[in-house]
Order: C-alpha cells, then structure tokens, then sequence
C-alpha cells in the first residue's frame, strides 16, 4: 500500500515549487478581499437545520484569489479562480465556503494533489516547469484529466464578478428531524459568466482582476445565487474529480451580495484560515479525503504565515 501523503510533505511541496514568500498564503497567494452579506432561504430548512438559512441578513468576509504560491502569477493563467466565503452567524457560530470556479477538483487524493505540485517545480535551466513531468503527470494520475478539461475548454472569466463557484465536494445537510441529504453547492453570478476571448487572454494585463473588483462594488453590488443540488443515494460522495448526473433537483437556497472590496494587505480576510471543515450545526462533510485532507494542510500554512514564515 501507499503510504499515506502528509500535510507537511504537501506544504513543504508547494514551498519547494513556488518558493516562501513570509507571512504569506502557502497556496491561492494571490488574491483581493472584500465583505458583504448572505440572506439564505428558509426553503433549505427542508433539508439542513442550519441557522445560515433563517432568512436573516449573515454577514460575510470573502476573499477572491488565483491558485498557486507564485504572488505574481498573471491574472490571464488558465488555471481555477477561487472564492472563499466566511458566514459570521448571529449565535457567533462560522460556516465556511472556500470554492473554485470549476465544478470538479483535479486531485481524487491527496496523493494526486502533492505529485501534482511537484510536477509543477520549475526546471532550473529553463525557470519554468518540465514539459515532460507535466506530461507524465498526467499520463499516470487520470483523476487529473476532468478539471484539465474543463480548464483547457473554458477560458478564464473576464472578472471574479462573472463567474460561478463550485462547493465542489458533496456535503451532508442534516435536518431537524435528523434526516441526512447529500449536497452540493454552487454560486451563480446574477451579472452572468463570461470568459475571456482568446485574444483577450493574449492583450489583457497580468494585473486587472483587482481593480476591476474594487470598481465593481463601487458601482454597486454584486449578487449570486446560491443553488443547491439534491443528491440520491449512489451518487459519488467520497470523489470530487466526478460530476453527479445532470437531472437532479436543484433549489435556490439564498443570495450573496458583496458590496466592498480591497486589496488583501491589513485587511479582514488576510488573516482569516478558509478551512473548509469549519461549519456550523446541519451541515457535515462527507468522508471525501481530499475534503478532509484539507484542514490540516491549511492549518500548516496558516500557522506559518500567522507567525511571519
Ligand atoms: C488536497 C487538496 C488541497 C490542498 C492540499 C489544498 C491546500 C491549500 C492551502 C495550503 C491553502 C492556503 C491556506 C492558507 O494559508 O490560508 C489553500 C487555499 C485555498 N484552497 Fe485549497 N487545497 C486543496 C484542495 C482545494 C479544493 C478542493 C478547493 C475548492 C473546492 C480549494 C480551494 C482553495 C481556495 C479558494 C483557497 C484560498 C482560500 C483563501 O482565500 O484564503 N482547495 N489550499
């Protein structure tokens, strides 16, 4: 058997691969932060106790930001973009949200994700990454191919404003009656996805997707809707590299509205840890081991950061 892949060995990985740059996210280095609130539907009272869907006003700490450890990592690169959410509840409970914009993840294991990274480690005679490891990366971890394909069809948005993010993972929602559902979530922007033409990949900026955030909320705010998509017993829990069949329910379950937004430095979200795992009573992870691989992997990073390495 393989021998299980460490936290440490994968923060270590992604330090080796994009360098250390102190006090600084290990991973999604690059991003902006921004704040606003969530009114969720009752209509999810059906199938979580969840007090984020009383219907009351939840407000939110988001950060918006690009994968990797590479802080200038240009804003054209046709990898995932991401959008963390932190719901701070009236009871001052917390429930968290930390999505890409692809509606699968690239790694069915940890292992996945860590040989991943080390295939990303430039080559010192070139400065950039080895085609060929790149190559057989692939080649030997199928698990990969769905979001490279999805990546490869789908050109990066042309704003964090115009796209969907994807909770990716399933979820338990967990009822009064303690009955439990699988989800999954998704936010779909209310000013529509658009991606950016190719020629638009090759003129753009490497830095554009800050600012036009920043403008964005000063011109007003800006929604998604959150919708969730109702499970049958069968459907893949425990792989988030699997889309579940296209015919099941779906219900809107609540409304995101981000109203500010600011670069990261001294602001509320650079010192916040995403960890996915922190949620609030009726919601529960599934025993995906990516998903639970993740606390731990963000809390190395965050601990780093937090005490200036
Ligand atoms: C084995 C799998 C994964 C590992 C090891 C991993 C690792 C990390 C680490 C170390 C960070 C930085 C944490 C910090 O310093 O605060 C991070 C951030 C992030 N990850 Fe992951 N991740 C994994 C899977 C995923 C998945 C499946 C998603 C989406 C569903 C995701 C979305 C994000 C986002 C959006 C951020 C930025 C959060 C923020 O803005 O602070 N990651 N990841």
């Amino acid at each position: 058997a393989e021998k299980e892949v460490t936290a440490d060995q994968v923060v270590s990985a992604l330090e080796s691969t994009f360098g250390v740059h102190s006090g600084e996210r290990r991973n999604h280095i690059k991003g902006t932060c921004a704040t606003g609130e969530f009114v969720g539907s009752p209509e999810a009272n059906t199938y979580t106790r969840s007090i984020l869907f009383s219907g009351k006003p939840v407000s939110v700490i988001a950060r918006f930001s690009l994968p990797g450890g590479n802080p200038e990592i240009p804003d054209t690169a046709k990898v995932p973009r991401g959008m963390a959410l932190e719901f701070r509840l009236p009871d001052g409970s917390l429930q968290h949200m930390t999505m890409l914009n692809t509606p699968v993840f690239g790694a069915a294991s940890p292992q996945t994700f860590l040989d991943n990274i080390i295939a990303k480690k430039p080559d010192p005679a070139t400065g950039k990454p080895d085609p060929e490891k790149i190559k057989a990366f692939k080649a030997s971890h199928p698990d990969s191919l769905p979001q490279s394909e999805f990546l490869a069809k789908n050109n990066p948005p042309v704003s964090w404003t115009n796209s969907s993010y994807f909770g990716i993972h399933t979820f338990k929602f967990v009822n009064r009656d303690n009955k439990t559902t699988l989800v999954r979530w998704r936010f779909v922007p209310k000013d529509g996805e658009k991606q950016m033409t190719d020629d638009e990949l090759k003129s753009s900026p490497p830095k554009f997707l800050e600012q036009k955030l920043i403008e964005r909320t000063i011109s007003g705010p800006v929604q998604w809707d959150m919708i969730l998509t109702i499970g049958i017993p069968g459907d893949p829990e425990d792989n988030p590299t699997l889309s579940w069949p296209s015919d099941r329910k779906e219900i809107k379950v609540g409304t995101l509205t981000i109203t500010s937004a600011m670069p990261q430095k001294g602001a509320e979200c650079e010192k916040i840890n995403f960890d996915p795992l922190v949620m609030t009573d009726g919601i529960e992870p599934t025993s995906d081991p990516v998903l639970l691989f993740r606390s731990s992997a963000y809390a190395i990073s965050f601990g780093k950061r937090l005490s200036g390495n």
